[in-house]
């Protein structure tokens, strides 16, 4: 989709030579990681922090060096997708999976800048159903405290069986009516034994990156 590729290799502006860069996972900051590995041959350095073992495949592809988890002392900026982006900048994400991953490198940040082509920018955070990652043990138990927020779930499947994370758990994607409280409702979530995280990132994103109306790119900064 050309807006994701706009959007994802407009988000390189905010790498300089010598970053360590956290990467996200999905089909807009593919735009993203595709450009850096280009910028690269063209003599830029940095170093990525991948999100997931399929971003890590990609920017091997892409020739981009892979900083080591246990030595990084700083990330200057991550750049990741969003499944839904609201008016104060809270994002809904996770729905590939990997949102473990992506919090921990998102909070680690100096920055954090979301690439998000105009599908995703919407009022209230709540139309695409909320991925949370839970334990496998006593799934279907977490899955019921779930349901006691107000929530229709489903366990994620693919190919027969429970869909796992690259961390070895299931993903519950969790329909909540609109979310007018996403903090109050990531706080209540991560509460549940058996529930590792959930895909609310509220007040972390600096900027986010996409089309108005007119096609043409723009920068939200969060206030
Ligand atoms: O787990 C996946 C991530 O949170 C993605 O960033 C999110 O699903 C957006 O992906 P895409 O850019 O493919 O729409």
């Amino acid at each position: 989709m050309i807006e994701k590729k706009i959007v994802g290799e407009k988000a390189v502006e905010f790498v300089k030579d010598g970053m360590t860069v956290g990467l996200g996972t999905g089909s807009t900051v593919y735009y993203t990681i595709i450009k850096l590995g280009q910028l690269m041959k063209e003599g830029l350095t940095i170093k990525g922090v991948p999100t997931s073992v399929e971003t890590e495949k990609l920017a091997i592809e892409c020739g981009i060096p892979l900083a080591n988890i246990k030595e990084i002392d700083q990330i200057d900026v991550a750049i990741d997708g969003a499944d839904e982006v609201d008016s104060q900048l809270n994002l809904m994400k996770g729905g590939g999976g990997a949102l473990l991953r992506e919090k921990i490198i998102a909070r680690a940040a100096k920055k954090f800048i979301v690439v998000a082509d105009p599908a995703k920018i919407v009022n209230h955070l709540g139309a695409f159903p909320l991925p949370i990652e839970v334990v496998p043990f006593g799934v279907e138990m977490t899955n019921e405290q779930i349901r006691l927020l107000g929530a229709e779930t489903k366990i994620r499947y693919s190919n027969g069986n429970p869909y796992q994370s690259d961390n070895g758990n299931y993903i519950i994607d969790a329909k909540f009516p609109n979310i007018l409280n996403p903090v109050t409702l990531e706080q209540k979530l991560n509460m549940i034994p058996g529930v590792v995280e959930n895909g609310l990132f509220n007040q972390m994103a600096n900027a986010v990156i996409t089309l108005n109306a007119e096609k043409s790119v723009v920068i939200k900064n969060r206030s």
